[in-house]
C-alpha cells in the first residue's frame, strides 16, 4: 500500500433527506483524488450505525470520515471524531443540512467532492446539551416539540417539516423557564430556546445569526410569545438572518447555560428528538473537531439576492402547506356536517 494516500471513509445514510444516492456513489467514483486517498464506502444500517463506524475509523487514524447525510449523520459522526486525529467531510444529502450551510460546503455533491480533494481542515467549536454533543443547533420548547413529531411523520424533507411546524404552532403552548448563564438567573415563558454553536438550524432558517464556531461561545435566542401579527416578520426575519431584531426575541451571547423547567420534556439536538428531565445543562467545548472546509469562503456568503430567494422558497413551501391543510380541515368540517345531518334525518 502506497504510505502517502490517505484512508478516507464515506459513511452514507440512505433514509437522509430525497435525494438518491447513487449518482453520488458515481461522482464519487470519477472525481475523488485518487493520488491522495485510499476511499471506503459504508451505509449505515441503522439509526446510531455511524457512531460505531466513525469510532472504529478513529481508532485506525484515518484521514477523515465523511458524512454522506444530513445533520443527524454528521451528529453520529462528529460524537466520535471529537478530540482525534480523524477529521469530519460533508457531502450534504440531508434535509436541512444546517452544519454544511454554515460552512459553505456546497449542495452540488461534485462541488462538496473538489472540496474533499483540496483536504483543507479547520478546527471547530462543539456542544453538549446535558451529555449530548450537538454541532449545529439543541434547544428546548416548540422545536424540540416539532423535532419529535417529525421523527414520527416517516416522510422527510422540508415541506412536510413546516407543515408539521403549522399545523403544531396551534396547540402549542408557551412554557416558564428559569434560565441561569455565566452567574445570572432569569425567568422567561418563551416559545422556544434554541441554542446556537452554528447560526442555523437548516435550510437558510438562522435561528442564531450571529453565531460563529470558534469563539467559544454559545449564542441563545430566546423567543417569546407571539400573536399571529408576528408571524411574517418572524418568518422574514428568520431567513434574512435579522431574527435578533425581532420585539419578540431575546439573544445572548454564554459559556455556560443552565434552564430549569417544571417538568420532564423533550429536547432536541441537531433536529433529533430526545426526553430529558427538569435541568438541562447546555456548554460549548472550544475547538474539539477536525473538519474539512472551503479554501475561499465569503465573510458573508449569502447575499441580498440569495437570501430574497430563500424567503420566497420559503414563503411558497408554506402557502403549499397552508393550502393543504386548509384543504384537509374543509374536508374535515364537510365530513363532520355530514354526520350531523345524517343524526338529525334519524331524529
Ligand atoms: N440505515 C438507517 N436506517 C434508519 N435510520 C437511520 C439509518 N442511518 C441513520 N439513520 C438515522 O436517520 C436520522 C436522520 O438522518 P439525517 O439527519 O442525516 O437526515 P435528515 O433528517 O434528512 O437531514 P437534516 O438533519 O439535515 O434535516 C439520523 O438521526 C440517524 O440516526
Amino acid at each position: 500500500m502506497d504510505d502517502s494516500k490517505k484512508k478516507i471513509s464515506f459513511i452514507i445514510n440512505p433514509i437522509s433527506g430525497t435525494q438518491g444516492k447513487e449518482q453520488i456513489l458515481k461522482w464519487l467514483d470519477e472525481k475523488l483524488d485518487k493520488s491522495r486517498y485510499i476511499p471506503e464506502v459504508i451505509y449505515t444500517e441503522r439509526a446510531g450505525h455511524a457512531v460505531e463506524i466513525a469510532a472504529l475509523k478513529a481508532k485506525e487514524e484515518a484521514f477523515a470520515v465523511v458524512a454522506i447525510g444530513g445533520d443527524g449523520t454528521i451528529n453520529e459522526i462528529a460524537r466520535s471524531l471529537v478530540h482525534t486525529k480523524t477529521a469530519l467531510g460533508i457531502i450534504p444529502c440531508g434535509s436541512g443540512n444546517g452544519l454544511a450551510r454554515h460552512l459553505q460546503i456546497p449542495m452540488d455533491a461534485k462541488k462538496a467532492i473538489n472540496i474533499i480533494n483540496e483536504g483543507l481542515i479547520d478546527i471547530i467549536d462543539y456542544g453538549k446539551i446535558n451529555d449530548v454533543p450537538f454541532f449545529c443547533t439543541c434547544g428546548v420548547g416548540f422545536d424540540a416539540f416539532v423535532s419529535l413529531q417529525f421523527s414520527k411523520a416517516g416522510r422527510r424533507g422540508p415541506l412536510i417539516y413546516l407543515e408539521k411546524t403549522l399545523l403544531e404552532s396551534l396547540k402549542y403552548k408557551p412554557e416558564t423557564y428559569e434560565l441561569e448563564m455565566d452567574g445570572s438567573t432569569l425567568r422567561y415563558k418563551a416559545f422556544l430556546i434554541a441554542c446556537g454553536n452554528a447560526s442555523q438550524y437548516g435550510n437558510n432558517a438562522y435561528i442564531t445569526p450571529q453565531a460563529t464556531l470558534n469563539d467559544g461561545l454559545l449564542d441563545v435566542t430566546i423567543l417569546e410569545p407571539f400573536t399571529v401579527l408576528d408571524v411574517p416578520a418572524l418568518s422574514f426575519q428568520l431567513f434574512n438572518k435579522t431574527i435578533d431584531q425581532n420585539s419578540r426575541i431575546k439573544t445572548f451571547r454564554c459559556k455556560t447555560l443552565r434552564i430549569h423547567r417544571s417538568k420532564q420534556g423533550v429536547i432536541h439536538f441537531d433536529g433529533d428528538p430526545m426526553i430529558m428531565g427538569e435541568n438541562i445543562d447546555v456548554n460549548i467545548i472550544k475547538r474539539g473537531l477536525q473538519v474539512i472546509v472551503p479554501k475561499n469562503v465569503e465573510k458573508d456568503s449569502s447575499n441580498v439576492l440569495q437570501r430574497a430567494q430563500d424567503y420566497i422558497n420559503g414563503l411558497k413551501q408554506i402557502n403549499e402547506a397552508i393550502l393543504e391543510d386548509i384543504t384537509h380541515t374543509n374536508r374535515m368540517i364537510l365530513d363532520k356536517g355530514k354526520e350531523q345531518i345524517k343524526k338529525l334525518r334519524k331524529n
